[in-house]
């Protein structure tokens, strides 16, 4: 028998009944730290436009796209093998290839295809970026106002998949080519692992908590165990992450600490935190 399909919740972001969308949201974040969106304002026009320009670049020589190797900012080409996520620290690298877009269309360290060859890269990656900011503000609002950082990944994979690993930052917007390969580990310490498919949803977007948010709850949400496994297939997705802006301090939130629950973790500025996650994400070059 092969993997049991994870039973995640679907949430209508246009649902009249707020509060109880509100609650399946937290519910799910405490159960699962995944969940699906729908209605969710990125129109199906927008993402075919990703996934075409995605493919167009990912499909060029390597020496091309190496052109345009990540910057010392995070920003740009990562070739396969690079990326090593820590849960498979001493292992190897990523076989998935990626490209990392930064918030802010002013931010200068973000690095772009030439536009003789892709006229409309920028542009579509910018409308998408501008919608899931939108999309985005929806969901902060929930844990409290503070401006947020961000950024874009378009990966692209064909034999091997994504190790196991969980986020890092915040939130995660997900949104596939359709192609089957997500699974989630609900029980990160449960040995063996159980692992169960993350079933693709026609338009729906895949949320989940990274472990900057699982920190500021003290635990009560959870930032799941995740990877992807390749069918032999090619296989395209966008994943939008969320950070609070770098000089948030990440303090335990009041309602999840009590002095029979005491803060398990120091309180720590954003960016310091995420520059520690990605730079030893990034050890492998
Ligand atoms: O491609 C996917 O479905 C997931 C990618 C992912 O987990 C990530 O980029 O952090
Ligand atoms: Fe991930």
């Amino acid at each position: 028998m092969g993997p049991v399909r994870a039973d995640l919740p679907v949430i209508d972001l246009q649902s009249p009944d707020i509060a109880a969308a509100t609650k399946s949201i937290r519910q799910a974040l405490v159960d699962y730290g995944f969940l699906y969106v729908i209605n969710h304002g990125i129109d199906g026009a927008t993402m075919k436009s990703v996934y075409a320009e995605s493919k167009k670049f990912f499909e060029q020589p390597m020496e091309e796209k190496m052109a345009l190797e990540k910057n010392s900012s995070h920003r740009g080409y990562i070739r396969p093998d690079f990326e090593g996520f820590e849960a498979d620290a001493g292992g190897k690298g990523d076989l998935l290839e990626c490209f990392h877009i930064g918030s802010g269309k002013s931010n200068d360290a973000n690095q772009w295809p030439s536009a003789d060859r892709f006229p409309s890269w920028k542009e579509t990656m910018e409308s998408y970026y501008d919608c899931a900011i939108f999309l985005k503000s929806d969901y902060v609002c929930m844990f409290g106002p503070f401006t947020t950082g961000s950024a874009m990944k378009s990966k692209y994979g064909s034999d091997h998949g994504a190790n196991a690993h969980t986020d890092y930052g915040m939130l995660t917007l997900l949104s596939t080519d359709g192609t089957p390969g997500l699974q989630i580990c609900r029980d990160k310490d449960a040995r063996p692992q159980i692992w169960e498919d993350v079933h693709h949803i026609p338009g729906a977007l895949v949320v989940n908590i990274g472990d900057l948010l699982e920190r500021w709850t003290n635990n009560v949400y959870r930032s799941t165990l995740h990877r992807v496994l390749m069918v032999g297939k090619e296989r395209y997705s966008v994943a939008f992450f969320v950070w609070p802006s770098p000089d948030t301090m990440v303090t335990c939130i009041e309602s999840c600490c009590s002095e029979a629950n005491p803060p398990r973790y120091p309180p720590i500025r954003s960016d310091e935190y995420l520059e520690q996650r990605l730079t030893s994400t990034y050890k492998y070059k």
